[in-house]
């Protein structure tokens, strides 16, 4: 995506002239830099912070592990977050023979692993779990909820077991999958069920607060999106500060919500503290995808002479630099319930920050922009500063 949004001026809504937005960022970055000194200090003597994700760093890219029955949708899945399918088109999938090994460019580089439904590792002396195992970002176990799901939670349970004893910290994501189509209360009692059957089983062994997440999820609507979202936010070191920067700039420049979005995949990795509602993911996921087919479009076609002379004619009378908030391309897009326009601001090739903004904020475009332009700026230095070295 080449679409950039700029900005120059700074907004100040209670006109104190103060920047709050560009204040937390260099406070964010100098306590980043401290924890992040203070982790390489721990690491050294050989101890680590006990909250902290495990390390991606060393031996290679974070793994995302995808298991369960045959037909359970776990190609689906990873074909239409990672590759853009469009849902329907998975009908004609070919069942997975062999571990389909995925790296995916992103801002992590992480690699996705797609097993095939009717292999069982720990049946197969020939598997190295080890090699499998240790460097493991997330284990996601993908259960049919259309299907008889018993003896997919069987093997579930088979398998925390097996990696409880010996990898206590690997991150079991259970994706109670195909809820479309299913009634609320079925998907609730679904998820009920299954999860009282894993507790139960894990409990009769002993272990009780084993790292099992659960999620509903489906390829036809954006729950795969926003469940991958949350896997992912698990593996980003140091998560809290982005959550912080975002927080901020929603408060300073009275946003209803921003995203940190991974424009390829449209996982989000971070959000401000106000509660995450599956709409406003929607809206601003679905404006990435306009602003990507327009910049195809539209996106290295230089204006023209003549177009640029009408443009900085009547009635504005200006060069375009004066006109616009940024030397590239800007997005801004208003609702129209409800007046609330949306922005969205490149971070890197990447990452974007899309932000809902409330009514009266359209006038004060410049000033966001300057607000955005400076969390822009913290979030490329959380992630050079915290990238593994
Ligand atoms: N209704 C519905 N169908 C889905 C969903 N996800 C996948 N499917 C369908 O489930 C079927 C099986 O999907 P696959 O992705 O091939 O399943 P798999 O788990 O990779 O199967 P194996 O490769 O045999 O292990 C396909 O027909 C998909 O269209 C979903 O969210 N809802």
């Amino acid at each position: 995506m080449s679409s950039r949004l700029r900005g120059l001026d700074a907004f100040d809504p209670d006109g104190s002239g103060e920047q709050p937005c560009e204040t937390s960022s260099s406070l964010a970055q100098q306590a980043l830099t401290r924890v992040y000194e203070q982790d390489q200090r721990l690491r050294k003597n050989g101890s680590r912070v006990s909250d902290q994700p495990p390390d991606l760093s060393s031996k290679g890219k974070p793994r995302l592990l995808l298991m369960g029955q045959r037909r359970s949708g776990k190609s689906s899945i990873s074909s239409v977050v990672f590759h853009k399918l469009p849902p329907s088109e998975t009908l004609f999938l070919e069942s997975t023979a062999r571990i389909q090994k995925d790296t995916l460019p992103s801002f992590m580089d992480f690699q996705v692993w797609d097993f095939p439904g009717q292999i069982d590792i720990f049946d197969n002396p020939t598997f190295d779990i080890d090699a499998m195992f240790g460097e493991i970002g997330a284990l996601i176990w993908v259960i049919d909820a259309q299907d008889d799901y018993l003896e997919a939670v069987a093997r579930l349970n088979v398998t925390i077991l097996n990696l409880q004893r010996t990898y206590p910290n690997i991150k079991i994501e259970v994706f109670i999958h195909k809820v479309d189509g299913l009634s609320d209360d079925y998907k609730l009692d679904i998820q009920r069920d299954i999860t009282i059957r894993i507790q139960d089983e894990l409990c009769d062994h002993g272990f009780e607060n084993a790292p099992v997440t659960f999620h509903l999820t489906s390829i036809y609507n954006h729950s795969i999106f926003e469940a991958f979202s949350k896997v992912i936010q698990k593996l980003i070191p140091r998560l809290g500060i982005l959550e912080a920067m975002l927080t901020n700039l929603c408060r300073t420049c009275r946003f209803e919500k921003a995203y940190l979005f991974d424009v390829l995949s449209k996982i989000y990795i971070a959000t401000d503290s106000e509660p995450a509602d599956m709409a406003s993911y929607e809206i601003c996921s679905d404006y990435i995808d306009v602003i990507i087919d327009v910049t195809e479009v539209y996106g290295s076609w230089p204006r023209t002479q003549k177009y640029r002379e009408a443009l900085e004619g009547p009635p504005w009378n200006q060069k375009i630099e004066d006109q616009v908030a940024s030397g590239c391309a800007e997005s801004c897009m208003v609702l129209s319930d409800g007046n609330k326009p949306i922005i969205l601001r490149e971070v890197n090739k990447y990452l974007a920050l899309v932000a809902i903004m409330k009514e009266d904020s359209y006038d004060k475009m410049p000033l966001v922009n300057m607000n955005v332009e400076v969390v822009v700026q913290g979030v490329k230095e959380f992630f050079e500063i915290t990238k593994p070295k």
